[in-house]
């Protein structure tokens, strides 16, 4: 495959939801760009092994096969979920542009309509997630969770197949699918706050110097208030040393001049849960102001956070789950 200056080689993992939004975000940046793009798709070991995650050694093992293929050159940047990215920084490459976050919101698609309230006892609710099955036991403790893991058809499909009654998905995979009909109850992001960088994806590029074209792509899809939004959302990920599986869930905005961030660290039973919520206000929506106050309430939310017993609530550091 050809490194012409006039092709941006896109990489992405190639299941439905990846290419769903890898193509979405490639169109945006070849318009910007004047370049022709090409997918490239990366088979990952995640994708492939019917294995558990904790078994294949964590969350990174769908980040790493595509890092592996941005450094040694054969696509020119590549496409993540934000939520799947470990937040340690990985040698030699960088964010170089997070778009306009989607719907951040989890979603219950149920049979017969049924919601979270109306679900009855005893209900069968699909979800491989940590922090969902602590939320699930919270809202609902007569429920019973089934662990599951699978893409998001595969995940639909148990439902419609009457072997679960229900599954939790976020709204933003379902959108990008084009299977928001699928979903019976949106929940309240206060109520049930989600992932950190939940909705939010992220392109990552080689360090160093890039051809004005693909400067002049990514430039087209940042977004700046997204950008500080997962960042805050992600130290807090980052401060309690916590893996991309731990029960954490941390929803930050952007809202005219502040940017409010809350994060909750649940026990795994979801019978305790600790909050916390701070804002900052930056100078201005200049980015190295916004990153300024991202890193600021990250802080002081992290340090609440432990001071108030987090890291002896649940164990962040587990690899287990997505
Ligand atoms: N861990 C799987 C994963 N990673 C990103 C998304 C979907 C959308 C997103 O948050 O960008 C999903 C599926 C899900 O949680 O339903």
């Amino acid at each position: 495959m050809s490194a012409s200056a006039s092709v941006i080689r896109v990489g992405t993992r190639g299941s439905a939801l990846a290419l769903a939004q890898t193509k979405a975000v490639a169109a945006k940046i070849a318009a910007a760009s004047g370049s022709e793009v090409e997918i490239v798709t990366i088979t990952t070991h995640g994708d492939t092994s019917t294995d558990s995650l904790a078994s294949l050694g964590g969350t990174g093992v769908f980040a790493s096969a595509l890092r592996e293929a941005l450094l040694a050159d054969e696509c020119d940047l590549i496409v993540h979920s934000l939520k799947d990215l470990p937040t340690a920084p990985h040698p030699g490459l960088r964010i170089g542009a997070v778009p306009k976050r989607a719907d951040a919101r989890d979603a219950l698609c149920a049979r017969d309509g049924l919601t979270l309230a109306t679900l009855p006892a005893g209900a069968r609710v699909g979800t491989g997630s940590p922090r969902r099955v602590a939320q699930l036991r919270a809202a609902r403790p007569d429920l019973e969770v089934v662990d599951i893991r699978g893409n998001v058809d595969t995940r639909l499909g148990r439902v419609a197949d009457g072997d679960l009654d229900a599954v939790i998905l976020a709204a933003a995979g379902l959108g990008r699918l084009g299977r928001l009909d699928a979903v019976t109850d949106l929940l309240d992001i206060n109520d049930w706050p989600t992932a950190p960088g939940q909705g939010a994806l992220a392109v990552e590029v080689r360090e160093g110097r890039l051809e004005r074209h693909l400067e002049a792509g990514l430039r087209s899809v940042e977004h700046v208030t997204t950008r500080a939004s997962v960042d805050a959302e992600r130290l807090v990920l980052a401060g309690l040393e916590a893996g991309c599986s731990a029960p954490i869930a941390a929803s930050a905005i952007v809202d005219s001049d502040m940017l409010f961030l809350t994060a909750t660290v649940y026990s795994p039973e979801g019978s305790a849960k600790i909050t916390s919520s701070h804002a900052a206000t930056p100078d201005s929506h200049a980015a190295a102001h916004l990153a300024e106050s991202a890193t600021d309430v990250a802080g002081r939310v992290v340090a609440e956070l432990l001071g108030n017993g987090a890291a002896e609530l649940a164990p962040l550091q587990g690899t287990k789950g997505t």
